[in-house]
């Protein structure tokens, strides 16, 4: 099995006459892990979110394994689509089996296997009874990362999910995602702050600027200085951590 193909088309959204995503056109393959980095405000968020139709673009088109998206039904659509984002948003009053069950009741599917989906992200089952609120923050992540698993969708699209956890947490859950991407053979699109943890997981990544795509390559092409300016600035963070690191250990 594998995640759908997704692909835009020319995509363009304004705000307030500023273009948030100004003309990008993009192909994902099938079964790919893509992270996508950029400063602040370039517009990564509103990308992400015109593939769920979370946000409709103002021009172009958005194809998801070949079909325009526009022509679905919203609902319909994100049933197939996993949507992760920082401070997830459990329900405060349900218990995270609860949590985790919501998304295939409101599609109308099976009940979800929730003690496999917990398992799924590496929680103990007899967290299932718990509130949200008896759950530390990277537990409430996985729990996040569980009921978007739980329609069972092809393509994952993952917000900083990341964002808000304790480095070593964070480094965790980014590897148990990427086996997961592996396993479930998933589409992971992941935006992140981190350019390591692009670096790490992802097949390829985008940077964008000002609305566009201004580096598309591998990690291993970006760390070799082959992507451009603007993604060499951002592999020089953590190269230069690195290097610092060695020296105070030196
Ligand atoms: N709903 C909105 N209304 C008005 N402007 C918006 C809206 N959503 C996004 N923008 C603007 O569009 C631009 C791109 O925002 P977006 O959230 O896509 O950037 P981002 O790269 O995801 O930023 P960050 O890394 O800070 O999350 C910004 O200038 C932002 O202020």
């Amino acid at each position: 099995m594998s995640g759908p193909a997704v692909s835009l088309d020319a995509v363009t959204r304004r705000f307030g006459g500023q273009a948030a995503v100004d003309g990008v056109s993009l192909e994902i393959a099938a079964g790919s892990f893509v992270a996508l980095v950029g400063a602040s405000g370039s517009g990564k968020s509103t990308l992400l979110r015109m593939i769920n139709r979370l946000v409709e673009p103002d021009s172009g088109t958005v194809r998801i394994a070949g079909r325009d998206i526009s022509a679905a039904d919203p609902a319909m659509l994100r049933r197939g689509i996993g949507y992760v984002f920082q401070n997830i948003g459990l329900f405060p009053h349900m218990s995270v089996a609860e949590n985790v069950a919501i998304i295939p009741r409101i599609g109308g599917k099976d009940d979800a296997d929730v003690a496999a989906l917990l398992d799924l992200v590496g929680l103990p089952v007899d967290y299932a009874m718990r509130r949200p609120h008896a759950l530390s923050g990277g537990e409430q992540q996985r729990v996040g990362v569980a009921r978007a698993l739980a329609g069972q969708p092809g393509l994952m699209l993952m917000d900083e999910p990341f964002g808000a956890l304790d480095p070593l947490t964070r480094d965790r859950i980014g590897a148990s995602m990427r086996a997961l991407h592996e396993r479930l053979g998933l589409t992971t699109i992941l935006v992140t702050h981190d350019m390591a943890e692009a670096l790490l997981l992802a097949d390829r990544v985008l940077v964008m600027a000002r609305g566009q795509i201004v580096a598309d390559a591998s990690p291993r092409a970006m760390l070799s200085g082959e992507a451009g300016a603007e993604a060499a600035e951002l592999v020089a963070v953590p190269r230069r951590q690195t290097d610092r690191l060695r020296a105070l250990g030196a």
